[in-house]
């Protein structure tokens, strides 16, 4: 079944609009300057709050085996996104060490980048493939930016990947249409403002790529 993932969680009621939404994945992001960024107490409190309704993900940018050895203790996460300029063999070593699932992101503005992730086959569990950030922008995600769903038209689909990157409920049907990918991924298109969740995006959100994932089968 494909998946639906809805990433930057930080209240408890968005959280619940999310899980009661029917959310595959919820994702939490431990990068301080994020405006999505949550600490370990929080973490801990949203994470028992999931209760097994939906695989918990952490999220985190070149993260060192201290820092996710922290952020595991904190969310006893079902997966860890690695966001950053992690290599094959970084996501191999933090693979080996907790023994979860591991979505490593890529950024893509060109065909160039697809053949990049390549070298992750055999490695990561899922790719996540992101849009580019823009030259200016404070962090490599979150940014609701798209890219040109055709160039996944030639991706090698040994991994199953997340389509990812200014994804919201006007545009998911169109862009599963286009890239059929095995899960999508959102944070800022169910969003009011950087940040700040809103229950009834999420709802549409998930509501409108379920459909489209049903209709597609
Ligand atoms: O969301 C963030 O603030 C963030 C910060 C640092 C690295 C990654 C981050 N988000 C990654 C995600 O998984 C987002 O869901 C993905 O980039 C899509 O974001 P959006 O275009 O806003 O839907």
């Amino acid at each position: 079944m494909a998946l639906i993932k809805i990433c930057g969680l930080s209240t408890p009621d968005t959280l619940e609009a999310a899980l009661a939404a029917g959310a595959d994945m919820v994702g939490f992001v431990f990068f301080e300057k994020s405006p999505r960024h949550i600490g370990y107490d929080l973490a801990a409190q949203l994470g028992a709050q999931v209760s097994g309704r939906a695989r918990k993900t952490a999220l985190s940018v070149d993260a060192d085996d201290a820092r996710l050895d922290a952020i595991v203790a904190a969310l006893a996460p079902d997966g860890l996104q690695l966001h950053g300029k992690e290599s094959p063999e970084r996501v191999a070593a933090v693979k080996a060490r907790y023994g979860l699932p591991v979505l490593k992101a890529i950024g893509v503005s060109s065909a160039a980048d697809l053949e990049g992730a390549a070298a992750y086959r055999g490695v990561a569990d899922w790719l996540l493939l992101d849009a580019k950030p823009p030259k200016d922008a404070a962090h490599p995600g979150g940014n609701g930016v798209t890219f040109d769903w055709t160039l996944l038209k030639h991706l090698d689909r040994t991994l199953p990947f997340m389509l990812s990157g200014g994804l919201d409920p006007a545009n998911v049907a169109e862009a599963i249409r286009i890239s059929t990918p095995d899960g999508v991924d959102v944070s800022s298109g169910v969003e009011d403002r950087p940040g700040v969740k809103n229950p009834d995006k999420i709802r549409a959100f998930v509501e409108r790529a379920r459909a489209s994932f049903t209709s597609s089968r």
